[in-house]
């Protein structure tokens, strides 16, 4: 973020590629903002291409069922390939651990709150006894099968607005819904925020990537000027772990990172899924130590009963 000349544009606008949920659209137009605010760019240097995912034309199924995080890029990996579009703004949480060699990440935005916020109850232990609680994420599943064994979980699926429809209309008593969504969705004053020491996140949960084509130079440099480094270290780290597990959305895996001086404090759990097995490790790394991140998850797994091993395939 250097000081920026007087208002200009590229030399031809730049094409964002987004998925079209509510939420999608938002957070285009978040890296949009950050990019002309960079650059001191005109509202006109920048259009926005809303793609619809096939992850968001099914609703009624598990997302393990119907292809995993790949429902969520492929329409936007392709845009991408072809040269349709410069650069696609993910959600990093829904971003698959191996993507193509031609593809990076080249920017991310600052993290917002990693929490998962809780919506029908003041707190985990304020569900009602024998109660349900709506989720499809298996780890959301997995962490309240261990922490509320009593609380029956239901399948939800859909955008955040469809969740909240559902809760609102009886189908569940609560349900998790990601903080950085509802706040981005304007829902601050939605739902309970879980402290991260009763419920870690997923990997990434919190923060919006920018994936550009590996070389492209031009489109990477000016990507760069708004990285966040310590929110990329981070992520990096907590990806690291999922991809040393083989994770995918069928494995229940939180991870998280925070900045620590110059160092990076990583936390990591694994689940069974039916929530009575649990590892839990932590360490400080050097940012950009992927190879000490993917350690850590490989010594949970060496921890981990056989059952438990036999759900992570490495
Ligand atoms: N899998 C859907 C998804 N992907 C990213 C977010 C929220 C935004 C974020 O974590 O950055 C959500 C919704 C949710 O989990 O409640």
């Amino acid at each position: 973020m250097t000081d920026a000349p007087a208002t200009h544009s590229p030399a031809r606008p730049l094409r964002l590629g987004t998925r079209a949920s509510p939420l999608a659209m938002v957070q285009a137009h978040l890296v949009a903002d950050a990019l002309r605010a960079a650059h001191g760019w005109d509202e006109d240097a920048i259009l926005i291409r809303p793609v619809v995912a096939s992850g968001d034309k099914v609703l009624d199924r598990p997302l393990a069922d119907i292809g995993g995080k790949a429902l969520w890029t492929k329409e936007l990996d392709r845009s991408l390939a072809l040269g349709e579009i410069d650069f696609a703004v993910h959600s990093m949480k829904d971003v698959e651990t191996i993507r193509p060699d031609a593809f990076l990440i080249a920017a991310v935005l600052p993290r917002a709150d990693v929490r998962d916020r809780l919506v029908g109850a003041e707190s985990l232990g304020a569900i009602p006894a024998g109660g349900r609680l709506g989720t499809s994420s298996p780890r959301r599943a997995a962490q309240i099968r261990r922490l509320r064994p009593d609380v029956e979980i239901v399948l939800f699926r859909g955008n955040v607005a469809t969740r909240l429809a559902r809760l609102e209309a009886g189908e569940a008593d609560a349900t998790l819904l990601a903080a950085a969504g509802l706040d981005r969705l304007g829902q601050s004053d939605v739902g309970h925020a879980v402290p991260v020491d009763i419920m870690l996140p997923a990997p990434a949960q919190g923060t919006i990537g920018v994936e550009a084509l590996a070389n492209n130079m031009p489109v990477r440099a000016l990507l760069d000027a708004i990285d966040h480094r310590d929110t990329h270290a981070c992520v990096a780290a907590e990806r690291a772990v999922l991809r040393a597990l083989g994770g995918t959305c069928h494995s229940p895996i939180a991870a998280l990172a925070v900045p620590e001086g110059d160092r990076v404090w990583l936390r990591t759990q694994i689940l069974s899924n039916d929530g009575k097995e649990s590892v839990a490790t932590e360490a400080r790394l050097d940012p950009g130590d992927e190879a000490a991140a993917m350690a850590l998850g490989v010594d949970m797994l060496e921890r981990a009963s056989q059952g438990l091993r036999a759900l992570f395939a490495p």
